[in-house]
C-alpha cells in the first residue's frame, strides 16, 4: 500500500492539510499581530541580492531531513550544525524546510537555523494564503517560496503583492511552460525552474535546459533539485543558472562543509 506522500496526487494532499494548517494558525493569531511582529525584526536580507552578488556558483543550500519522494534523507540531523557547515563551505542562501508531514521540517527548526547563520532564508513551504507570506516575515525568513503548480493565478498576485509589501524576496517555482508563461505574467523576477515534476517525482536537469530560454532578460534564474556534481552546475550554467538549489545530494554527505565547497572548485 502507498503512502500518504506517494505520487500522483502529492500536491492535491499537501494543499489539503496546509490549508487545514491556515485554518489553524487563524485560529491563534491574526495577520495584523503577525505584521506587528514582523515589524520589529530587522530588514530581511536580500536573498536575491545575495545570488546577483555571488562571485562564484551561488547555492542555496537545503536544510531537509526528508522528503515525499526520498522519505528519511539524513538519520543524524542537527539543523544548527548544517547550516554551519552550509556557511563554511561557501553557500550563497540556505533553503530550510518548515513543512511537517513531507519534510520533517517545523518552524522551530527554522528558528534554530536562523540563530546559527547569517546567511540569506528561503522559508520553505507550500503558500496558499497571504497569512502564510507575513508569518515568514515575523519568523525572520527573507524570501519565500510560491509554487505556481500549487495556486491560481489570483492567490499567486496575492502572495506575491504581500512579499513585496513585506521587502520579502519571492521565488517563483515553476516546472513547465504553461507555469513559466503565468510566473512571468504576475511579474515575477526571481525565477525557480524545478527539475523535479512534484507529480511523479520524475527529476531531469533538461526541463531547466528546456525552459530556460523562455524566461525574459532580466530575470533571476534559479536550478531547482536533482543537481549533484559540480558538471551538473556546469551545464546549468551554461544553460543560464544564476542560483542552484540543491538538498538532497549535500544532505546524504558526512563532511557537508567540504561536498558544499567541492561544488563550488572551477
Ligand atoms: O522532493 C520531493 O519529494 C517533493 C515532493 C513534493 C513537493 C516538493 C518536493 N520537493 C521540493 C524540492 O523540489 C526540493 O526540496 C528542492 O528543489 C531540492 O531538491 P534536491 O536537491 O533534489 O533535494
Amino acid at each position: 500500500m502507498g503512502s500518504l506522500m506517494d505520487a500522483p496526487d502529492v500536491l492535491k494532499r499537501i494543499a489539503a492539510y496546509k490549508a487545514d494548517e491556515v485554518e489553524d494558525l487563524k485560529s491563534k493569531t491574526t495577520i495584523e499581530a503577525l505584521r506587528a511582529d514582523a515589524a520589529l525584526l530587522s530588514k530581511p536580507r536580500g536573498f536575491e541580492a545575495a545570488i546577483l552578488a555571488a562571485t562564484g556558483p551561488a547555492l542555496i543550500c537545503e536544510v531537509k531531513k526528508a522528503s515525499p519522494s526520498k522519505g528519511i534523507i539524513r538519520e543524524d540531523f542537527d539543523p544548527e550544525a548544517i547550516a554551519k557547515a552550509y556557511e563554511t563551505g561557501g553557500a550563497t542562501c540556505l533553503s530550510v524546510l518548515t513543512d511537517g508531514p513531507g519534510f520533517q521540517g517545523s518552524n522551530a527548526i527554522f528558528a534554530q537555523v536562523r540563530a546559527a547563520t547569517t546567511l540569506p532564508l528561503l522559508r520553505k513551504d507550500f503558500m496558499l494564503d497571504p497569512i502564510q507570506i507575513v508569518e515568514s516575515a515575523a519568523m525572520g525568513a527573507d524570501c519565500v517560496l510560491i509554487i505556481m503548480a500549487m495556486i491560481d493565478d489570483a492567490t499567486g498576485k496575492a502572495l506575491i503583492d504581500e512579499a513585496n509589501a513585506l521587502g520579502l524576496d519571492a521565488l517563483i517555482e515553476t516546472h513547465d511552460e504553461d507555469e513559466l508563461a503565468r510566473a512571468i505574467k504576475l511579474g515575477g523576477t526571481l525565477l525557480g525552474i524545478n527539475n523535479r515534476d512534484l507529480r511523479t517525482f520524475d527529476t531531469s536537469l533538461d526541463t531547466f535546459t528546456r525552459l530556460a530560454p523562455l524566461a525574459p532578460n532580466g530575470c533571476t534564474l534559479i536550478a531547482e533539485s536533482g543537481i549533484f556534481t559540480r558538471e551538473d552546475i556546469k551545464r546549468l550554467a551554461g544553460d543560464g543558472a544564476q542560483g542552484y538549489l540543491i538538498g538532497e545530494s549535500l544532505m546524504r554527505q558526512d563532511d557537508v562543509a567540504g561536498a558544499t565547497r567541492a561544488l563550488l572548485v572551477t
